[in-house]
């Protein structure tokens, strides 16, 4: 075993594969390993798949997929190993097992027969009552012979923790600053359930301690959880981790986003082509107050960081302010890595665009495009056979064919400005009058990349092409 240096900062991420992750998810792992990442620390991965039934492999993968993705890569996990594992809980059966013997032997948990039907029939009364829902402690007082007789008959039995009465269980959150819970408010609960698996707060609370997690930070769905988890490992003489709670993000309908919904799953993102740079700058900011406002890289995002700058109230994710980040993002690519970018998300791009003149059509519409699909769209324009908008066609027209003949004409100025000079010696047009249906010609639209870098681009054979499209097409319109 790696020897642990003292006061090391571990954290960790502990999705269960369920679904696809969301930029919930996703924020939740982000903020985790900013905090291992700013103290020279350690971010490990666990995949919490107890619940068999809910369970994939293939959403493993996929999630291991969208995290590193995001550039969060992790020091221990399931794929990497590590002094710690394993890392999927499906595997840690022997180590939960230990754990209920001892607590049994301690008589610090007990079987419970109760069956669902009447524990949920007392906690609706409960309810009715105004009184929290907990477990009345039926079979808390249960004679280890009597409790013995009925498990060995065969009858199901879920592990309940006792939970000491009068005691107030305090911790110091990371997020939400202290927090006090009076055990008598909790009740004992299950920490196996009747078919045999660990519950989730136990597996989650044995493991974080097993596996030397110093800080936890995960959703406030969690905060619940806290005291119970804390005063387990009190039982079980583990040391618990720091715990801090993140308000959820919230969709558009204000409903924390969820995996098992399909909500805004990082993939979709990916798949996109929004770049994880731009990905992580939103989320860094979701709910993290006196970030800087200008584009970060890990290294700062990670410096920045700081769990008590982070707020009580829900974050909205807006899709929207992904715009801004992912501009950004490609101002940091060069045109050929633009070009690359934009292949990998519109595979049809590299039969549209001439061999060779990638980088060169990167560099001309990359104000234009925020997405692969938009770079798709100005190759058809400028390469493609589509005919023109209906404000393209109402400018050529206005220009008339006088006009086109004169731009092919000049379609071998090596340059825009003295192709319009040549245009204007012919036509007298100039300005506007000159520029909107060349563009129209060339382009098929009316607005978009800097004229002067597509005529470089266009080269005199794709420029006479398109000239000559638009004449036969106003010649057409006017027979
Ligand atoms: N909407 C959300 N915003 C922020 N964090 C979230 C959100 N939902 C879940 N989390 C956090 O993500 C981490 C992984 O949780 P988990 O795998 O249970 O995801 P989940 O979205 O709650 O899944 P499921 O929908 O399957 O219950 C936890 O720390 C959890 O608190």
């Amino acid at each position: 075993m790696r020897a642990m240096p003292q006061h090391e900062v571990v954290t960790r991420f502990a999705p269960s594969p369920t679904g696809r992750l969301h930029v919930g998810n996703a924020r939740t792992a982000l903020f985790s390993w900013l905090l291992a990442r700013r103290a020279g620390g350690r971010f490990l991965l666990r995949i919490e798949d107890t619940d068999r039934g809910r369970s994939d492999a293939g959403h493993e993968a996929a999630l291991m997929e969208d995290l590193r993705w995001l550039g969060l890569d992790w020091d221990e996990g399931p794929d990497v190993g590590g002094p710690h594992g394993p890392y999927r809980q499906s595997a840690r059966g022997a180590l939960y097992e230990e754990a209920f013997a001892r607590l049994l032997a301690a008589g610090a948990a007990y079987p419970c027969f109760c069956a669902e039907e009447k524990l949920a029939a007392a906690r609706a009364r409960a309810r009715a009552a105004g009184r929290p829902p907990r477990y009345p402690g039926t079979c808390a007082a249960l004679s280890a012979r009597e409790a013995g007789r009925r498990l060995a008959a065969g009858e199901p039995a879920a592990l309940r923790l006792r939970v000491p009465a009068g005691r107030e269980i305090v911790w110091q959150d990371l997020v939400r600053g202290r927090q006090a819970v009076r055990s008598d408010a909790l009740g004992d609960f299950v920490i196996r359930r009747a078919d045999g698996t660990p519950a989730f707060l136990f597996a989650n609370a044995v493991d974080d301690a097993l596996m030397g997690v110093t800080h936890v930070l995960r959703g406030e769905d969690h905060v619940a959880n806290t005291p119970r988890q804390l005063l387990l490992l009190e039982r079980l003489g583990l040391v618990p981790p720091r715990y801090g709670h993140l308000p959820l993000l919230v969709g558009a309908d204000g409903r924390p986003l969820a995996k098992r919904r399909g909500d805004a799953a990082v993939a979709a993102l990916r798949e996109a082509g929004y770049l994880p740079g731009a990905v992580r700058n939103l989320l860094a900011r979701l709910g993290h107050r006196g970030r800087e406002a200008g584009w970060l890289e890990p290294e700062a995002m990670a410096a920045g960081f700081d769990p008590a700058r982070i707020g009580r109230a829900p974050a909205r994710y807006d899709a929207q302010a992904l715009a801004h980040w992912q501009r950004e993002a490609l101002a940091r690519l060069g045109d050929e890595a633009l070009w690359a970018w934009m292949g990998t998300g519109a595979p049809a791009l590299a039969a549209r665009v001439p061999p060779g003149r990638g980088a060169a059509f990167a560099a001309a519409v990359r104000d234009n495009v925020l997405l692969p699909r938009e770079a798709l769209v100005w190759a058809e324009r400028l390469w493609g056979e589509g005919a023109p908008e209906p404000e393209a066609v109402a400018a050529l027209q206005g220009a008339g064919a006088a006009f086109l003949e004169a731009a092919l004409a000049a379609a071998d100025a090596p340059d825009l400005r003295q192709a319009a000079a040549r245009i204007a010696a012919a036509t007298g047009r100039r300005g506007r009058a000159l520029y909107l249906p060349l563009r129209a010609a060339l382009t098929g639209t009316t607005s978009g990349p800097e004229l002067g870098a597509l005529w470089a681009l266009l080269g005199p054979e794709g420029r006479r092409r398109r000239l000559r499209q638009a004449l036969d097409r106003i010649r057409e319109e006017t027979l």
